[in-house]
């Protein structure tokens, strides 16, 4: 559903690819009944066909195993709970059950829950981190795209008790364009985001609760957990850069003791040994947006800087494909009990 976004395009795209995946549906609100190629033209010859109407979405969930929802914020409140009464898994790309509280997701986007019974049920779809949870649920909310990259970034910090929780967290990223969908505003467009590098939404940015919230429950999870901390202070801020696609973003950390580089590059290597999408590099090398574009690699490089007695992590991922479409393909993988590598192990296009 949303077939005409940059989200559903890149989805199509890799369910194209999959072992076992069959598309059944695209659903389009602005082109049903028109040829896929009017909006796919780097699918022509691979997925042929015409968009089905969004009428029909809630009875082809009698007939479908999963619905994928890449529709803004909103859309999958209100309609995930028809869906799953008729037996199909829902993953949501956007951010409607990201959040555990209905209270704090009112306060952050500015609307009461409709259906708040289900933020208990919704499982938070980064399987590197919360696999389990995403394995036994029919209802995953895709993470955020920024949130993504920073909680890759910090979770082997906070997991392991090695945050000074009393210094906040800094979260710098960049991302490229694509990440505010098809359709965004006037600072988007090419006169005015060519050549040019600024931040957004400062402070605020409503992904930082969602970095807040899932770090907080590592911490409390992990052996973190003997800090006593409570939660996670950080600050997020995202700058918009002049690329198509891709994310960087430079995490600031401070912890309770020193450390070194290449000792903390072994443990972020040790808590990854099982995560085939996250490539922790060694030192010198650093992560690049181009090295990951179009994969579902997150590429992770930490150091110890003993000037502000922090770790500096940087994490690397395609906003469109780990930041959002193959992040969800992962999390089918992940619950219908597949490999989770399954049909998302293409090379990234370089350069
Ligand atoms: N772009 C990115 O990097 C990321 C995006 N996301 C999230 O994924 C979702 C999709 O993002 P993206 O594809 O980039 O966004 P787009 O704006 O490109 O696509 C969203 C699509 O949803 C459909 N749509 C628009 N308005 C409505 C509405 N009111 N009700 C139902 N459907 C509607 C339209 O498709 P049609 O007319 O064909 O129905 C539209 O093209 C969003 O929630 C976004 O926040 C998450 C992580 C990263
Ligand atoms: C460059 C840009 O604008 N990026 C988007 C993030 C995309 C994303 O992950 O959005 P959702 O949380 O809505 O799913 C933004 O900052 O709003």
């Amino acid at each position: 559903m949303g077939g005409s976004g940059y989200a559903a395009q890149e989805l199509v795209r890799l369910v194209a690819q999959h072992p076992h995946l069959r598309l059944g549906w695209i659903l389009s609100r602005s082109h049903a009944g028109q040829s896929l190629s009017a909006v796919y033209p780097h699918l022509r010859g691979l997925v042929e066909g015409r968009f089905g109407s969004p009428d029909e979405l809630v009875d082809l969930a009698r007939s479908v195993g999963v619905i994928f929802l890449a529709t803004p914020a909103g859309f999958a409140a209100e309609q995930a709970p028809a869906l799953l009464e008729r037996g199909a898994a829902v993953v949501d790309l956007s951010a409607d059950f990201r959040l555990d509280d209905a209270g704090l997701y009112e306060r952050v986007y500015g609307r009461p829950h409709p259906h708040p019974e289900l933020l208990s049920q919704a499982a938070y779809g980064l399987p590197e981190l919360f696999g389990a949870e995403v394995a036994r649920s029919r209802l995953v909310a895709n993470p955020g795209c920024y949130p993504t990259a920073a909680l890759l970034a910090l979770a082997p910090l906070a997991a392991q008790g090695l945050l000074a929780v009393e210094r906040p967290v800094v979260v710098s990223a960049t991302s490229g364009i694509s990440g505010a969908g098809s359709q965004p505003g006037p600072m988007y467009h090419l006169p005015v985001a060519t050549e040019n590098v600024r931040p957004y939404g400062v402070p605020g940015h409503r992904h930082t609760p969602e970095m807040r919230l899932h770090l907080g429950r590592l911490l409390r999870a992990g052996a973190g957990a003997g800090t006593g901390a409570a939660g996670v202070e950080l600050a997020f801020i995202p700058h918009l850069v002049p690329a198509s696609r891709g994310i960087l973003a430079t995490c600031v950390a401070g912890l309770r003791e020193p450390h070194d580089t290449d000792e903390l590059t072994q443990r972020y290597a040790a808590f990854y040994r099982e995560a085939p999408f996250v490539r922790v590099l060694p030192p010198p090398e650093l992560p690049e947006t181009k090295a990951v574009q179009g994969a579902n690699f997150c590429d992770l490089a930490v150091r110890w800087d003993p000037g502000s007695r922090s770790a500096i992590v940087m994490a690397a991922l395609d906003n469109l494909v780990k930041g959002a479409s193959g992040q969800a393909i992962q999390n089918v993988n992940v619950l219908m009990g597949w490999d989770q590598t399954a049909g998302l192990m293409g090379a990234p296009l370089y350069p």
